[in-house]
């Protein structure tokens, strides 16, 4: 560990674009896609994922838009963008995904002068943020980003994190949540709290959520619950992770 004040001053490594990865919470949030095609759709579907109250802005659609436009889970406005659009000036984010570069660089100008983050579908470089590939696995997403080096290989790594990182991480994560919160009424003191959570990590229980192996993850979590309960102790976590090895083996894994 480096003492305050000592070694480089944090910034980017000279010449190559370091962007800052966050989590956004978009739920209930306006955000506008200017574009209908298939690049908008793609921008408009993470968008609905992720609960965001979605506007697009386009001449034409793609069935898909069109489709979510007539279900009410998208307004669509039937128009080209034009400077001074209010569905852009009270967006929280903005995406430029038309097929003209003219037009998306007026789109960034104005978010930019609004003091906005704006996504460029044509010019990484322009807007302010780029959208990573991403996996989801309930509340964990695991994200890939190239700086817009090769969108090509993000989505190549994406679909390689999918393989390896399997379904069973989402009710695993969801376990941890409600483990975690347990520990944190059960335990006051934090160093404590942060050695169950060390040890918690090395139970095997990814095999045991791998889909078919156990029958009930929301089961599963009541009983690691009690358990936790009865024991919040180094060694409680320990005889936890024996419990799961022996059902582990007579599950027949082992
Ligand atoms: C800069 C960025 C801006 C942004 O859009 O945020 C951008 C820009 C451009 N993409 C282009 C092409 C393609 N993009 C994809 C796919 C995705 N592109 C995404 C993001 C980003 N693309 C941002 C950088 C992300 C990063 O590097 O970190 C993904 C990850 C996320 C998403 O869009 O949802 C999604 C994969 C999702 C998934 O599969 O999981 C494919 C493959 C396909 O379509 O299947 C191709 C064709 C193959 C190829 O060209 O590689 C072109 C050239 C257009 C041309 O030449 O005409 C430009 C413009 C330029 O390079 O300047
Ligand atoms: N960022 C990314 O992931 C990718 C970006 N691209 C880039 O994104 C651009 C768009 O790609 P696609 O969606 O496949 O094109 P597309 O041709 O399917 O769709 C273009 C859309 O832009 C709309 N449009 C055109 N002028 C407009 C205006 N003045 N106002 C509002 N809407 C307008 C059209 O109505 C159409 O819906 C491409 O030209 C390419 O440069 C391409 C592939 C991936």
């Amino acid at each position: 560990m480096t003492k305050a004040g000592e070694g480089r001053l944090p910034g980017p490594s000279p010449g190559v674009k370091s962007y800052y990865p966050a989590m956004l919470d978009l739920e209930g949030r306006p955000c506008t896609v200017i574009g209908g095609g298939r690049v908008a759709e793609r921008k408009a579907r993470a968008l609905l994922e992720a609960g965001a109250r979605v506007t697009v802005v386009s001449p034409v659609f793609t069935l898909q838009l069109e489709a979510w436009a007539a279900s009410g889970a998208v307004r669509a406005l039937r128009e080209r963008y034009a400077p001074g659009l209010p569905a852009l000036a009270e967006a929280r984010l903005v995406f430029a995904a038309t097929d003209d570069a003219s037009v998306n660089a007026q789109v960034c100008a104005e978010a930019e002068a609004l003091g906005k983050f704006a996504n460029v579908a044509d010019d990484g470089a322009g807007g302010g943020f780029l959208v990573p590939a991403a996996v989801r696995r309930g509340r964990l997403t695991l994200a890939v980003s190239t700086a817009g080096a090769s969108p090509g290989l993000a989505a190549a790594l994406r679909r390689r994190l999918e393989e390896a990182f399997g379904e069973e991480y989402a009710p695993y994560v969801e376990l941890l949540h409600e483990l975690r919160d347990i520990v944190q009424q059960a335990v006051p003191e934090t160093g404590e709290r942060q050695e169950l959570f060390r040890r918690m990590l090395e139970w095997e229980l990814l095999p045991l959520l791998r889909s078919g192996r156990t029958d009930d993850p929301a089961e599963l979590r009541a009983e690691l619950a009690r358990r936790v309960l009865q024991d919040p102790t180094p060694g409680g976590m320990e005889a936890i992770g024996d419990w799961l090895r022996v059902d582990a083996r007579q599950l027949g894994y082992e």
